[in-house]
Parts: structure tokens; sequence; C-alpha cells
């Protein structure tokens, strides 16, 4: 379950209230956008989705010999699997991300891969992301090298269901392939076989996941008094002149979630507007307590520019006791204390010490890092990311700006077609 808790943000409940109508206008404006798959709202219809969550299960249950998973994807096409699986993997297989081009890492990890205990889950909703298909190339040269004709049982891909260049492949070959629906984005994808196939893997509680994901999904249908996704969106709104957004998580498990949420927000709403101006807020990512150790200085005496979000686990699914130990009285406050009371007082205390300082800050409280919290988590961001797209004007669920860059990267390599973009003639093209 998720609580919010805006102590240190006096009269926001009037401010909200004084906005309901205009808040209940960009609710029924996204809402009326579902009827167009265009749109990209499937991402909604995610949680729903068990049919595709039996086939994910049965796919698990005829591959019990995988020993190590190597996922490729970049993005929305393996932030939201990294988060989870490190969250709650309860198998003994072992994960590796391939979400970058750099030789060397991909040299060792290979140099202690057993090919035959090893599959390969290549997603990526265009399928045709040159990191990802660099990746591929090379493992797919390996499983081949290694296994012979056996090595399509070591590759499954997930892709769109009909169009790119990875569909055409696993068509071509019969290599099994799971599908992103077309109307689902990359960032909003982690409730699709993006996520749920490594997480099966981990043998990740995924009906959890997604039950609460779907109390995301009532919250955000429901009248603004039980919306909790469009009050926070509403406090993003409200607070959009603080250029830097912190998303700070109290918990080593999500320790990857905030990349994921960086991704999110930074690419649905850094955009140009409908009457043309640049808007957006900077998401920063923050790991409580470590980052107490490292940016709270600055988030404490530096710039007035943020709004910070702390998200915090109400109780610990395990706790371990501080033991007392001879020698180390100066740990005596400890002794005796459950770990998480020290965590818990971590978060607190940094609560009332950014607020202290004049930082605009506000509390998400998770019930516990479980599936079931964290799947609500999760769908709940995504539907605050999409409340603040009507808000700002912003079409949430594409990224024109990051489509330059890749181009010159063809054009560097000399890829028929974009020739002349990288010999300085660029401002032709722009
Ligand atoms: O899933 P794909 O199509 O490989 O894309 C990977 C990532 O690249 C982006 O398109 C940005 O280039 C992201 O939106 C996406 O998550």
């Amino acid at each position: 379950m998720l609580r919010l808790d805006t102590r240190f943000l006096p009269g926001f409940p009037e401010t909200l209230k004084a906005h309901a109508e205009a808040l209940k206008a960009a609710q029924e404006a996204l809402l009326a956008k579902r009827r167009d798959p265009q749109n990209m709202l499937g991402w909604i219809d995610l949680p729903e989705d068990t049919e595709t969550l039996r086939e994910i299960r049965r796919f698990r249950e005829a591959n019990p010999w995988v020993e190590d998973f190597v996922h490729i994807g970049i993005g929305g096409s393996s932030l939201g699997a990294m988060a989870l699986e490190a969250a709650f993997r309860q198998s003994g297989v072992r994960f590796h991300y391939v979400d970058h081009v750099e030789p060397e890492p991909i040299l060792a990890l290979l140099r202690t891969l057993d090919p035959r205990k090893t599959l390969v889950h290549a997603a990526s909703k265009s399928g045709s992301t040159a990191e990802t298909l660099a990746g591929l190339l090379v493992f797919l040269d390996w499983l081949k090298a290694h296994l012979g004709e056996g090595w399509r049982r070591h590759l499954v891909l997930t892709t769109d269901p009909k169009k790119g260049p990875l569909r055409a492949f696993a068509e071509r070959e019969g290599i099994r392939a799971f599908a992103i629906p077309e109307n689902v984005g990359g960032r909003f994808s982690v409730l699709s076989p993006v996520g749920l196939l490594p997480l099966a893997f981990a043998d990740a509680d995924l009906e959890a996941l997604l039950m609460g994901a779907r109390k995301a999904n009532e919250q955000a249908l429901s009248p603004l008094e039980a919306n909790l996704p469009l009050k926070t969106a509403f406090l993003h709104h409200l607070h959009r002149h603080l250029p830097v957004h912190v998303f700070m998580v109290y918990s080593e498990r999500l320790k990857h979630l905030p990349a994921w949420f960086v991704q999110l927000h930074d690419e649905s709403l850094g955009k140009v507007d409908r009457e043309g101006r640049r808007v957006g807020t900077t998401a920063l990512p923050a790991l409580g307590p470590k980052d107490q150790h490292a940016q709270v200085q600055l988030f404490r005496e530096g710039p007035l520019d943020k709004l910070l979000t702390l998200v915090v686990p109400e109780a610990p699914t395990e706790d371990l006791l501080l033991p007392e130990v001879e020698g180390l009285e100066e740990a005596e406050y400890l002794f005796g204390k459950g770990m998480f009371q020290l965590l818990k007082a971590e978060a607190e205390a940094t609560y009332r010490a950014l607020a202290e300082a004049g930082q605009k800050v506000y509390a998400l409280y998770l019930s516990e890092v479980s599936p079931y919290a964290v799947g609500w988590l999760l769908q709940h961001l995504m539907w605050q990311t999409a409340f603040l797209g009507e808000l700002w004007g912003v079409n949430a669920f594409d990224q024109p700006g990051v489509e330059l860059g890749k181009r010159l990267t063809f054009a560097l390599l000399g890829r028929p077609g974009y020739e002349g973009l990288a010999d300085g003639s660029m401002e032709k093209q722009m």
C-alpha cells in the first residue's frame, strides 16, 4: 500500500481543493485518449493481462535448466527489469545486463558463462536499437559457435507484436518471441514481458506485483479525493518552477528504482509544449541512507531549487536485531534495536532536516518492500507521469529529442541513407 505525507507543505490540501476542477479536466482528457491506440496508453491494461502471465509461467517451467540469464536491452527495455529483479529475486539464477556497448565487460562476462546453461533475452520495442542489436549479434554468434543448431533454445526475444527487425528475425528463425503490445512504449513496459520474463526466472511473485499495479489503476480512475497519482502529479505541477526533482528511495533492495524513474520522468516530460516552450524538471536519483553521506549536504545548504520525494518503507519484511557488544559502548544507543528502526529514523531525520532547510519535500510511504507494494508504486509513478503530461501540455509518450543523436550515430558508422550527416552538413537535416 502507498501513503502520501505532505506535512511540510502547508496549505497543500486547500490548494488541491481549489484546483479540483482543472485536475478533473486533466484526468478526463487523459482517459479520453485511451480510446485511440496511437496514444500509447496500453500500459494501463498490462496488470490485467493474465494470458501473457500464463504464457510466461509456462516458458519458465519449460526451461528449468537456466543458471545464467543474460538480458540485452537498454532504457525502458532494461531498467525496470533490473530494478525488480534486484529487489525480488528468489531463485539461484544469475542475472547479467548488457545495456551498454563497452567491449571489455561483455568479454569478461562471456568468459564466465557456460552457454549450455545460459538463456539470452533480447528486449527491444522497436527492435532496431543499435546497442541492443550489437549485444545480440555478439551473443548470437557465441551461442552458435558453442551450441550449433541448439542455439535457438537459448535465445528468447521480446519486441513489438508485428513490426521491427527482431520480430522479423524471430519469425524467420522460429525463435520464441514475446510481445510488447503496440500501444505500450518502452519506459512504460516494465509490466509487459520486458520485465515479467526476467522476473519469472527470478521466481518473483508476479501475481502480487500485478495485483499491486491494479490498485494504482483503481486509484487513478477514482475522483480526486481517492486519486493518489493525480495528487502527486499536482504536487509536481505546483512546484514546476523548481528545476530539480530528487527521487530518493530508502531501500537497498530498490537501489535501481531511481534509474528507472529518471527515464520515466525525464524522457516523458522534458519536452517542448504546445506553445513551443521548453518544459520539464530534471529528476535526480538518490538512495537513502547512502546519499545522506554524499548528496544531502548539497540538498541542505545548496540552492533551494528542488522538489524532493522520499520513498520510505513503513515496515521491514524481515528485521535484524543489533546485538550488544562489550567494548563498543559508543554504539550503545543501537544495542537491542532493530536495524530497520535505524533506517526509518534516518529517513525521518532527513525528511525533517530537508524541510527545515527550506527545500520542498514530501514522502511516499510504502507499506513494505514487497512485490505488491512496489507494483503499486511503479504503476502509480506511471500514472503520475501521464497526468503531468496533461498538466504540462506535452505528449508524455514520445521522445523526439533522442532521434538526432541516433541518426548521427548511424551516419558515423556509415549506415546507408545517413551519408552527409556526419561531415558537418548536419544543419541541413535539422
Ligand atoms: O525498446 P527499444 O526500442 O530498444 O528502445 C530502448 C529505449 O530507447 C528509447 O527509445 C530512447 O532512445 C527509449 O524510449 C527506450 O526505452
